[in-house]
Formats: structure tokens, C-alpha cells, sequence
């Protein structure tokens, strides 16, 4: 399979088992600086030299028979990245079970243990050794966050809170994305940033004397709510967040569950978050439920491969993130939720998806934050539908690992679907049959590869994408897990294997 190489630029850490330094053509290397891969559980960390080559794969779906089967997909990145740190926050021991072991959550708990807060992995469960509110210690070396949004921005407000300097860097992708959005209301707390920069790198220097204060939400953002109340832990007094938009209430949750005062209340159709600061939190058990945004593609694969009949088990279906689930209900899909229950103060389901005719909808803009990820994959899923579908206020898509709203269109076109995106609005006109024969640039963002292999798995020909590489972000085990039910993969589009 030919390899296109990227350089790793000036980064501090990387795994040596992923290192293919010095193979590969000179003339394909690709500059895109890529951050920590396939760290291993153990934390265990190895320096690599800067400039170091890191393989692209690329990857081919094919049409596929009936996709059957049960499976369960791993833990839901959201909460996985709170429950280590709320565990690091609290005093005594959180253990985890479920944990999701992807690169974004694995570079968490690096940090993590980076500012003092022991992390390991005893058996099947994680073990944080918590050191309290305010108790985290100057890490000795930049916390490096790869590809994670949501590590970076809720570390900061953690950050903000402790009298330390810490230098926090990503990768491409991540270095390109606005923290503007977060680092406002935590200036406004008592944070500095050296040099007043708004993208990573940046230098971050946090106060023992942080002050709360009243945040109202200019863009629907969880990472942004999420990072002002964890700031709030550290300050003497009630920190309150404003969202005119619903977005995953985790942290409120856990927040509780680890023993915080967090009061709601909806007033005029905003929800007002509020936090008492100087809190105390107490380590406990918690069991991460599987991650809907992960089993969406699952989901989508069954509904759209004919026969199809699967069942996604122990999936988070909390009301703030199953917007996909309720599309494509809305499509026509035939979506269940089985047995559902309440695991670690949230509610649990197994999911059951039948393969069905679906047809076009319109998603109004306000529904956004509950599917936020899923839209590259409910385009995949419009691509199949009879009819148009629309799905407007998707501004947020433009700031993810990549701007999703362009790669998801130039994925559709390049696959013989018409789409286009207007504003903030996206529309793909679907049909029974889709071409497919694409090949899909990722830009480094997982779930444009992960829609786009689901593509491919229903399209007439194969749908390859130019790098599979992301996917262990947030999915490691994707590509064996939807084998596992009967997906077919290969190194090109001629060869499934
Ligand atoms: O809080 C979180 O865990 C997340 C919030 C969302 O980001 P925004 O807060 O930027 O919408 C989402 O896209 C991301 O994958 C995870
Ligand atoms: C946007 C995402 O994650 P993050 O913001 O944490 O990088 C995602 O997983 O789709």
C-alpha cells in the first residue's frame, strides 16, 4: 500500500512504536504537524526526535451484505475526559470502568498526571488519585492535548484556577481552532495569556485567587460552559453559566454526583448553571456508558445496508445528545431504544437499528447542540434518503477538527452527491442509489473518515479516504467493530479484503 508521510514538527512526545522515521519518500511528506498517537495505557512515554515521519493510511469501504449483530462500542468520549478530571479535582480515589482508551482522553489523563494528579490503568478499571480543589502542581513540561477540543478548553478552566504557568500545545488541526471562546470569560476570572494569543501554542497562567462570575454563552458550546464551572470550583463564591441552547449537561451531572452544589434553573426559555466555589468533591465509582456519537455510525450503517438488523448496547441516550437518533427516526429509520436504564446518573439504552426506506427531512437550527458531531454522518445518511434534506444553524461545524461543513460537502460531491452549504445551512439531495467511486479528503478529523467509510459501505462502488489514521482519536476499534457486524474494508478500491 503506498504510505504518504506527514512530519511530526517539534512535537515533545509520541509513541516509538508508530515512529517510521526515515522511510518513505522525501517528496510525499506532507507538513502537517501531528500530535501524540496510540498512546499506550500504560502512560508509559517516549521522546521522538522533531521532524519525525508518521505514515498516512488510507482506507476503502465496499458495498456490504446485511450488517447484523450485537456490539458494544466504547465509552463516551464526553464523559470519559470529566470523570478523570473531576476524579484528579476530588480527594481519595475515583475508579473508573468503561473509560474510553482513545488518543483524546488518554492525552487527558497525561496531563493529568502531568500536574500531579497520579492516573493508571489496574485491570479493567482506571484509577485517578485525586489532590483536591486547587491541588493540581506546576507540570514539569508543555501539556501537549493532540487533537482534543474538549481536553484542551476544560483543562484551561481547570488551569485557571491553580497559581501555575503551563504551556498547552496540539496539533495541526487543534492549533488551528478558535480558544478564544473559552479563554474570554476565564480572563475575565483571573487567567493571563502571554502574548494575548487565541490559538494554541499558548502560555496560560492560572491564579490561586480566581474570582467567579456570570457567563452568558455567545455560542452554543458544553466545552465552554463546561470549562467557566470547573473554573468555578476554584473561586470563593457562585459561578453561573447562561445558555439560551441546550448543549450535554455531563459536567453539571458529575459535578453533583461528585459531591459539588450545582443548581439549574429555566427561566424564559435559558437554562441558568450555577457552581459554589471552593468546593469539596469526593472520589468515587463511576461506569462510562458507550458513546452515541461513536454507535452513530453503527446506527447509520445498519439503517442504510438493506437486511441489516443490529444491536448497539449500553449507549448513553441522555436527551442533550440523541438529535441523530431522533432524525433518523424522523427519516423513517426504524431506531429503538431498548431497556432503557440509569447507569452513573445517566440514562442508558441498548440501541436496536433495522435497515428502512428513509426519506428527507428538515433539521431546524435549534436542534443543533443535540448532534453537534453527528452531522457529518447525518449527511451521509440524507445522501440515501428520497427527497432533500436541510439542516440549518450549523456555524459550530466550521471549528471542529476540521471545518466539517466544507469537507462534508466536497466528501457528498465527490461521491456523485449533489449538496452545498449556504450560510450556516446544508443541503444534500438524496436518492435511493448513491455512486460512491470517491476518494474523501479527512483533514485530519476523525469523523469525516468515519462517515465516509460508512458511505461507502452502502454506495455502489467503494468510497475511500485518504487517512485512517484519526480515527483512534475518539474510535479506535471502528473499523474491527463494524467488521465484527459485516462491514467490508480495504487497502484500495479494488481489494476488500
Ligand atoms: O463538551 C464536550 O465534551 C463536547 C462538546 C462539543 O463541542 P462544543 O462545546 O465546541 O460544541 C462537541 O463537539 C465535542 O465533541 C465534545
Ligand atoms: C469536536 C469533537 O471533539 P473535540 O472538540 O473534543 O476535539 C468531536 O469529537 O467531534
Amino acid at each position: 500500500m503506498p504510505h504518504a508521510f506527514r512530519l511530526v514538527k517539534n512535537k515533545a512526545w509520541a509513541p516509538r512504536r508508530l515512529a517510521l522515521t526515515g522511510e518513505g519518500p522525501v517528496g510525499s511528506i506532507a507538513r502537517e504537524p501531528r500530535a501524540i498517537l496510540h498512546y499506550t495505557p500504560a502512560l508509559e512515554l517516549s521522546r521522538l526526535p522533531s521532524d519525525t515521519a508518521i505514515a498516512t493510511r488510507p482506507l476503502a469501504a465496499h458495498a456490504a451484505g446485511p450488517l447484523k449483530g450485537r456490539v458494544r462500542v466504547p465509552g463516551d468520549k464526553s464523559i470519559s475526559h470529566r470523570a478523570l478530571m473531576l476524579g484528579a479535582l476530588a480527594t481519595g480515589v475515583t475508579r473508573l470502568t468503561g473509560l474510553l482508551e482513545a488518543e483524546d482522553v488518554l492525552n487527558t489523563a497525561k496531563a493529568l498526571q502531568a500536574l500531579g494528579a497520579p492516573v493508571e490503568k489496574i485491570g479493567n478499571e482506571w484509577h485517578v488519585r485525586g489532590r483536591g480543589v486547587g491541588g493540581l502542581r506546576q507540570p514539569e513540561g508543555p501539556l501537549d492535548f493532540g487533537n482534543s477540543g474538549t481536553g484542551t478548553r476544560l483543562m484551561l478552566g481547570i488551569i485557571a484556577g491553580h497559581d501555575m504557568t503551563v504551556e498547552i500545545v496540539g496539533d495541526a488541526s487543534l492549533s488551528r481552532r478558535p480558544m478564544g471562546r473559552v479563554l474570554a470569560p476565564l480572563i475575565e476570572m483571573g487567567l493571563e495569556i502571554e502574548g494575548g494569543r487565541d490559538r494554541l501554542p499558548l502560555v496560560a497562567r492560572g491564579s490561586a485567587n480566581l474570582v467567579p462570575t456570570e457567563y452568558v454563552l455567545p455560542v452554543p458550546s458544553a466545552q465552554v460552559k463546561s470549562a467557566v464551572l470547573l473554573a468555578g470550583l476554584h473561586t470563593a463564591g457562585d459561578t453561573s453559566v447562561i445558555e439560551s441552547e441546550a448543549t450535554r449537561d455531563h459536567t453539571e451531572r458529575m459535578l453533583r454526583a461528585f459531591g459539588a452544589d450545582v443548581r439549574v434553573q429555566e427561566r424564559d426559555g435559558k437554562t441558568r448553571i450555577t457552581v459554589a466555589g471552593e468546593a469539596e468533591l469526593q472520589g468515587r465509582d463511576f461506569a462510562v456508558p458507550a458513546d452515541p456519537s461513536s454507535a452513530a455510525f453503527l446506527a447509520a450503517a445498519a439503517a442504510l445496508v438493506p437486511g441489516s438488523d443490529i444491536v448497539i448496547e449500553g449507549v448513553l441516550v441522555n436527551p442533550t445528545r440523541v438529535g441523530f437518533y431522533e432524525v433518523l427516526r424522523e427519516m423513517g429509520g426504524d431506531v429503538t431504544f431498548v431497556d432503557a436504564r440509569e447507569e452513573g446518573g445517566e440514562p442508558v439504552a441498548d440501541i436496536r437499528v433495522r435497515h428502512a426506506p428513509l426519506k428527507g427531512v428538515s433539521v431546524a437550527a435549534h436542534r443543533a447542540p443535540s448532534m453537534i458531531d453527528e452531522y457529518p454522518i447525518l449527511a451521509v445518511v440524507a445522501a440515501f434518503a428520497e427527497g432533500e434534506t436541510r439542516m440549518d444553524g450549523l456555524a459550530e461545524l466550521k471549528v471542529k477538527e476540521s471545518d466539517r461543513l466544507t469537507a462534508t460537502v466536497a466528501g457528498l460531491t465527490a461521491n456523485g452527491v449533489i449538496a452545498r452549504a449556504e450560510g450556516d445551512t446544508l443541503t444534500v439531495r438524496g436518492a435511493r442509489e448513491v455512486r460512491g467511486g470517491g476518494s474523501v479528503a479527512t483533514h485530519l478529523d476523525h469523523r469525516i473518515a468515519m462517515a465516509f467509510l460508512t458511505m461507502g459501505l452502502a454506495s455502489r462502488d467503494p468510497v475511500t479516504v485518504d487517512d485512517i489514521g484519526m480515527v483512534a482519536t475518539s474510535f479506535p476499534q471502528f473499523v474491527a467493530l463494524m467488521e465484527s457486524i459485516g462491514a467490508r474494508f480495504g487497502a484500495g478500491p479494488g481489494r476488500a479484503r
